[in-house]
């Protein structure tokens, strides 16, 4: 026994002997350039100093300069285990040009396009910097990792893990949203590589006792231009105040500030500013197929709807511009059933939900509706298509959304939607060295009409609505960018329409701002529709004018953002930061501007089509179309409509009862029957030698062919019932079905 356990000793000592080797000719060439192949591999020197972060002399960095693969370059023996673990061999162009800069400690400022493997550019030179400097578990905090969103902390984390499989460092994930912030405080010290978002690490600065980053070696902002940003301002500069002003910064992002004020705030030192694509004819990935199509507002969901449908095998992204927006697009459309797997992602979900949801859409094709959150950064596997519904606030975001496609050296497809009024973004793009172009849309199914509908049938839904109705609003009237963004062009009476809303929500912070401005109409610029014009819709002329009715809103339209989301106050993410403040609910007196008849009960077909009675109403529209409806006579119709609905509902609610307390009696059977099973097992003379009519009804049970449900499966099952003498429910009411159950069970056990 004795002898294996000093080879495994002797073993580890020759390992770490090597490990010292190799770290001394990393440490060399960090120091010189170039490895020293000429020092004796057995003298070790001292520890090299924790603090000292070694530089490349200048221009000696090009003697890696052109290197092709991660092999070629200096880094350790289990980092390059990691990566050709992970399949990683050649570099990327971004990798080739700041690796060589950053694992000599420089600061980095690193630009390239979406999907060109940023992360990787970033997560070597943090395990090479902590192994050099033999990092170990008592040293605590060696670097911190940043993210502006908790999907994508989460994902550099699964990258770090993959990469760094073979160090030793411990390394934790923290974000909010998440419970077990306590535990984390217990082990956050012994963590040696943090990955967070700014809130979640602010939140440890200021509650968990001893939490000390004053030896930190790298500070990693990926997604730098958004960290910096005002939404992360405050927070940014309270965790820099607690961190070393000596370490290395490193910067990544596809759209990088070059801001010097932004510079200063991080003391970088003489960044090295590497913009690999700069050159490039394009600011997009060259695989990437763009266009934009103009759509009226209020046809936008049929555009969406019509996209869909004609993408059914595809895996679709699809953006809004708020939390609100997504539910109420996300509901209706599953209500629509398009022959697709919907999801929806946003800022206000669960956060292990939002996680799971992030990582299902890579596994299946399916159609996400997200906000912004998952914009930035996210490598969704095979995205075909990015279809931005709600026009981004500016060139940035936009670069952001479509690069969730044509990642890495695939293809993908995006689209654009614009309203008339937005069409100067497609200017704008252009501008930026994005290889847009504008095409015709087509319209092939409206659904406006049927979320009408929908709406009747699910007041919920109507709530989503008014909300989704005044959440857009307010994102287009607080963008910064007003050429493109202007709420009074917006055309909002049909825009209500368009959302199955019976009348236009009150635009309260419109009245206030912009009193006397009267809200105009889109430009129309309607785009080549092959389908009918919504059969449903009555003319405006019939409908009545200026009325509108009150909802909640939130105060402030950035509450509604999830990049900016904030939550109680007991933030843990920046996400969480800011509480929310809500307006108190205001009913007012309700004047109805009503866009079309309100539906009566809807059915659909697997197509989302309606049937009728609803088709009726097409009807109605032909012969109505020239009555004018009078307040009067809208009122009558909501009335009989909410008759109609009670007794529907009063007809579902007893057949439903009845269905469960069938279920029950079959349940007790079931029961009763396994209990027998295991008397019989017993061996029982009694059960042996029964009866006849137990003979049958054992054998019956047998079969497991004892009924008294009309939900019974099959037609086999159907005819037994009758064989076995038990009941058909279709004959015979509930409570004689109950009392002949209870004779059969008294007699099989009298
Ligand atoms: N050297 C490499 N070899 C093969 N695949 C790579 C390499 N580097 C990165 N990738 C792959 O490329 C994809 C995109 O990488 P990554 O997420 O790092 O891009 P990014 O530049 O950070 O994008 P974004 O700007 O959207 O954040 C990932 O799937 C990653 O696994």
């Amino acid at each position: 026994m004795r002898r294996p356990q000093t080879k495994s000793k002797k073993f580890k000592l020759q390992k770490r002997h090597s490990e010292f080797q190799e770290i001394e000719l990393l440490e060399a060439w960090t120091e010189s350039g170039k490895p020293d192949s000429g020092s004796n591999p057995l003298s070790l020197s001292p520890l090299p100093e924790k603090s000292r972060i070694g530089r490349l002399p200048d221009g000696s960095f090009s003697r890696y300069a052109g290197v092709e693969k991660f092999s070629q370059l200096p880094l350790s023996k289990r980092t390059k285990d990691g990566l050709a673990e992970s399949k990683y061999e050649k570099m990327t162009e971004i990798q080739r040009a700041t690796l060589p800069h950053s694992l000599c400690g420089r600061d980095i400022l690193g630009a390239a396009k979406t999907g060109s493997g940023k992360t990787l550019a970033f997560i070597i030179p943090v395990l090479e910097k902590l192994y050099r400097t033999r990092w170990g578990p008592e040293d605590g905090v060696g670097c911190i990792i940043m993210s502006p969103t908790r999907e994508l902390a989460g994902q550099l984390f699964e990258v770090l893990k993959s990469v760094g499989r073979h160090h030793g460092f411990s390394a934790g994930l923290l974000i909010g949203g998440r419970k077990g912030v306590d535990t984390e405080k217990e082990s956050v010290n012994e963590l040696n590589i943090l990955v967070c978002t700014p809130g979640r690490l602010l939140q440890h600065m200021d509650e968990t006792p001893n939490f000390d980053c004053s030896q930190l070696q790298v500070l990693v902002l990926d997604e730098a231009d958004r960290i910096l940003d005002v939404g992360f301002k405050k927070e940014l500069n309270a965790i820099i105040s607690q961190l070393p002003k000596h370490r290395q910064t490193l910067l990544f992002s596809a759209t990088q500030t070059k801001s010097v004020q932004d510079l200063a705030r991080l003391s970088l030192k003489d960044p090295e500013y590497l913009s690999v694509h700069e050159q490039s004819a394009t600011a997009t990935p060259n695989r990437l197929q763009q266009i934009a199509i103009v759509v009226p507002l209020d046809q936008k969901l049929d555009m969406l709807w019509s996209f869909l449908k004609a993408h059914l095998n595809s895996r679709i992204l699809v953006f809004l511009s708020s939390c609100k927006q997504v539910k109420f697009v996300f509901e209706v459309f599953k209500k629509l059933r398009p022959g697709i797997p919907l999801r929806c992602v946003h800022g206000r979900m669960n956060q292990e939900r939002r996680m799971g949801i992030c990582s299902q859409f890579s596994e299946k094709l399916s159609v996400l509706f997200a906000t912004d959150v998952a914009s930035r950064g996210l490598d969704f596997k095979n995205v075909d298509w990015v279809v931005q519904v709600d026009c981004p606030e500016d060139v940035d975001a936009y670069i952001h959304r479509v690069g969730r496609t044509a990642r890495y050296l695939s293809g993908g497809r995006s689209v654009l939607f614009l309203t008339p009024s937005e069409t100067k973004m497609l200017a704008k793009l252009q501008e930026k060295k994005i290889p847009i172009r504008s095409n015709k849309g087509k319209i092939l199914q409206t659904v406006s009409g049927l979320l009408s509908a929908l709406l009747v049938k699910y007041p919920n839904l109507k709530s989503l609505a008014q909300r989704a109705f005044i959440t857009y609003l307010k994102s287009i009237h607080f963008h910064k960018d007003k050429e493109v963004f202007d709420v009074t062009k917006l055309p909002v009476d049909e825009f209500a329409a368009s959302l199955g809303l019976p009348m236009t929500p009150k635009i309260r912070f419109l009245k206030q701002k912009d009193k006397g401005k009267s809200l105009s109409k889109e430009p129309s610029l309607v785009p080549e529709s092959t389908a009918d014009k919504n059969l449903f819709e009555l003319p405006r002329e019939i409908l009545g004018t200026g009325t509108v009715e009150e909802v909640e809103v939130e105060k402030d339209f950035l509450l509604e953002k999830d990049s900016l989301l904030v939550g109680d106050g007991k933030s843990t993410d920046v996400e969480d930061a800011v509480p929310a403040t809500r307006v108190l609910k205001k009913k007012k007196k309700l004047k109805i501007n009503v866009h079309r008849p309100v539906g009566t009960r809807v059915v659909f077909d697997e197509e989302g089509n309606t049937l009728p009675p609803l088709a009726k109403l097409s009807d109605l529209k032909s012969s109505t179309d020239s009555i004018r409806l009078d307040k009067e006579k809208v009122n009558q119709r909501y009335a009989e409509l909410r008759e109609e609905m009670k007794m529907v509902d009063k007809e579902d609610k007893a057949l439903d009862r009845q269905r469960r307390k069938e279920k029950r009696m079959k349940e007790k059977l079931k029961r009763k029957r396994g209990k027998d099973e295991e008397d019989d097992a017993a061996g029982s003379e009694e059960d042996i030698s029964g009866s006849d009519r137990e003979a049958n009804t054992s054998r019956a049970r047998k079969k497991g062919k004892i009924y008294f449900g009309s939900d019974s499966d099959d037609g086999e099952s159907k005819k037994n019932k009758d064989t076995s003498g038990s009941v058909n429910a279709d004959t015979v009411t509930l409570a004689e079905q109950e009392a002949l159950a209870l004779k059969l069970l008294n007699s099989m056990h009298p």
